[in-house]
């Protein structure tokens, strides 16, 4: 069992703690150590001095010493004094407010903070600042005091905490977030989120974190280094169960990356027996007997053999990563997983392989899974995973925000995707729309630029234009025969960035994009920062928007039915 070493500066933190510790982690075990004297001492001396530096280091090695995973304080005045005690240890310490921090930043740039311990706001600031220049989004906090509130809650009246915590909610204008400073004033968190349409945040229930890769056909020592340096970043946030997540489609290739990745995950956290499950049945995508569908057609028949980076050439899920090295993978048929959840924890447990494929054909399957999966340090799968393992979470997170605002503007359509879908929905949207056909040769040559197909774009946008490189499988061959595999992909890579790059700086704000790889050169070239998951266009496709107020879609190839790209545009105008 997980132990978790709590610090406290002061007794009022303790109850909104360890009340998150049974919400949202009730399998670890959280263990206390306090020293009230030292929330007075911080007042008094103004600042994090050095005796206060010494004692916070003392108390994280202590904290330590008593065998716990990872330490945690619950004060938030004690910052730079705790950073200096996280660089000399061996495991993870926490400060209370990172992922609280991030989380409102992922709403935009103007926060504010309700601070009823005026002593901790200083810190609190340099903290702020430290990690918005770490992310480089701008964003600025403006520190709103709450007098008499603390002073409340030392009296044990909390409904006065209470009140005056959402008055100063209530009072607050033009701001993206609201983060409440200490753990003592998450109890204010209900009454403080009715007072205002602005998303509130505090620290016990921000403390989930996702990492967008773009690994999948990278070398596959580059993508595990990637994901280790992940995966650590992720653990140093405590977090408690990690997912692999990759396509449903299982795209990758005889080097990897699949296999290579999971297994460098597993390693490091000396998991055994991790779930291998791709299947994503709303798509088709299933698993019987270890071997992958599309629809009614076997992986390698379903045009995934035909793709342009990762040709799925065989559909036995086992076989595939054993030729990425993995050694033995384990299988928990189908009638297993239909025996419920403590079947399928008992086969994975029984299992000695590492990796086991384990079967799926229906949602059903898919929340057995979930439900063994409970506790299960290691996940991989597609997307369709995630629909069991939301049960495990008693979750009830910082309240539903409003969805971001995207000012109705331009939309245009880029598609690098071959796969058969984008095709025909690229010829479905030229019934009604322009439909510019990217020159690859001449884009290899060097004689078309993205800044000459930008000004193609913009001169129609009013009418939703759309530009693709998608090719037949015979015309990605030709290419790749003549330039390279890997150099046809990083010269559209950089050709769709750089487009996607000019059309935003012009003005569009609504942009649909056609491909995985294609989207993740998009993303990588816009920095748009977090993007706020909004409304599903089609399953396992939806709208995202990024504080900036732009607009995507970021399409699997094979994703989204034929009308995809206008109903895309259509579903991120804001209606009024
Ligand atoms: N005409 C073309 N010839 C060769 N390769 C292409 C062509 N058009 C796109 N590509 C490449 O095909 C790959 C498509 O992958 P991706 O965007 O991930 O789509 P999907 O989601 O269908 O896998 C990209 O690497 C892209 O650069
Ligand atoms: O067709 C598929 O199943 C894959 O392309 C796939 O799973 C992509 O999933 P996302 O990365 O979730 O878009």
């Amino acid at each position: 069992m997980t132990r978790i070493a709590l610090i406290h500066a002061t007794p009022i933190a303790v109850e909104p703690v360890h009340a998150a510790f049974a919400a949202l982690w009730p399998e670890a075990r959280p263990i206390d150590i306090m020293d009230y004297s030292l929330s007075p001492d911080r007042e008094a001396a103004g600042c994090i001095d050095d005796a206060l530096t010494r004692r916070i280091e003392a108390l994280t090695r202590y904290g330590i010493l008593t065998g716990a995973d990872a330490v945690l304080f619950t004060c938030s005045a004690f910052g730079a004094a705790i950073e200096a005690a996280a660089a000399r240890a061996d495991r993870p310490v926490l400060r209370p407010n990172e992922a609280m921090f991030r989380a409102a930043m992922d709403r935009g740039r103007r926060i504010a903070m309700i601070c009823p311990f005026a002593p901790a706001a200083a810190s609190m600031q340099d903290e702020f600042r430290a990690e918005a220049d770490r992310l480089g989004n701008g964003a600025t906090l403006d520190t709103i005091l709450a007098p008499g509130a603390i002073e409340a809650v030392r009296a044990g009246d909390i409904a006065t905490h209470n009140r005056i915590v959402a008055a100063k909610a209530g009072e607050l204008r033009g701001y993206d977030a609201i983060v409440l400073a200490h753990f003592s004033t998450a109890r204010a968190l209900d009454d403080a989120s009715r007072a205002t349409d602005i998303p509130v945040f505090a620290s016990p229930q921000a403390a989930a974190g996702v990492v967008a890769l773009k690994s999948r056909s990278i070398p596959a020592d580059r993508a595990v280094a990637q994901s280790l340096a992940a995966l650590d970043w992720l653990l140093a946030q405590g977090c408690r169960q990690v997912v692999f997540k990759y396509c449903s489609t299982f795209d990758s290739t005889p080097q990897g990356n699949i296999g290579p990745v999971a297994m460098a995950l597993a390693d490091r956290l000396g998991a055994r027996g991790v779930v291998v499950c791709p299947a994503f049945p709303t798509m088709g995508r299933t698993i019987y007997q270890g071997h992958l569908f599309v629809g009614d057609r076997l992986l390698s028949e379903s045009g995934m053999q035909d793709h342009p980076l990762t040709p799925m050439t065989d559909p036995d899920l086992r076989r595939w990563l054993g030729r990425q090295g993995t050694g033995p993978v384990g299988l928990v048929p189908l009638c297993v997983v239909r025996q419920g959840a403590a079947a399928i924890r008992a086969a994975l447990e029984a299992s000695d392989a590492t990796l086991v494929v384990t079967d799926a054909t229906s949602d059903e399957d898919l929340m057995a899974i979930g439900a063994a999966l409970a506790g299960a340090r290691l996940v991989t799968g597609g997307s369709g995973i995630a629909l069991g393992l939301a049960q495990n979470l008693d979750v009830a997170g910082p309240g539903v925000a409003a969805p971001r605002r995207t000012a109705p503007g331009p939309g245009v359509v880029l598609a690098g995707s071959c796969s058969g879908m984008t095709r025909r929905q690229i010829e479905h949207h030229r019934a009604a729309h322009p439909v510019i056909e990217i020159d690859v040769p001449a884009v290899m040559a060097g004689t078309l630029t993205p800044e000459a197909v930008a000004r193609q774009l913009l001169a129609l946008v009013a009418q939703a234009p759309l530009a693709f490189s998608s090719g037949s499988p015979e015309q990605v061959a030709r290419m790749q025969a003549e330039y390279g595999r890997e150099a046809v992909a990083a010269r559209l890579d950089g050709f769709f960035g750089d487009l996607a790059r000019a059309l935003v700086a012009a003005g569009v704000t609504r942009l649909v994009v056609a491909g995985g790889e294609t989207s993740g050169a998009v993303v990588s070239a816009l920095a748009p920062g977090a993007l706020e998951v909004g409304a599903e266009i089609d399953p396992g496709v939806p709208v995202l928007r990024a504080a900036s107020g732009l607009a995507l879609a970021l399409k699997s190839g094979n994703f989204g039915a034929e009308d995809f790209f206008a109903r895309a545009l259509d579903g991120m105008e804001d209606r009024p």
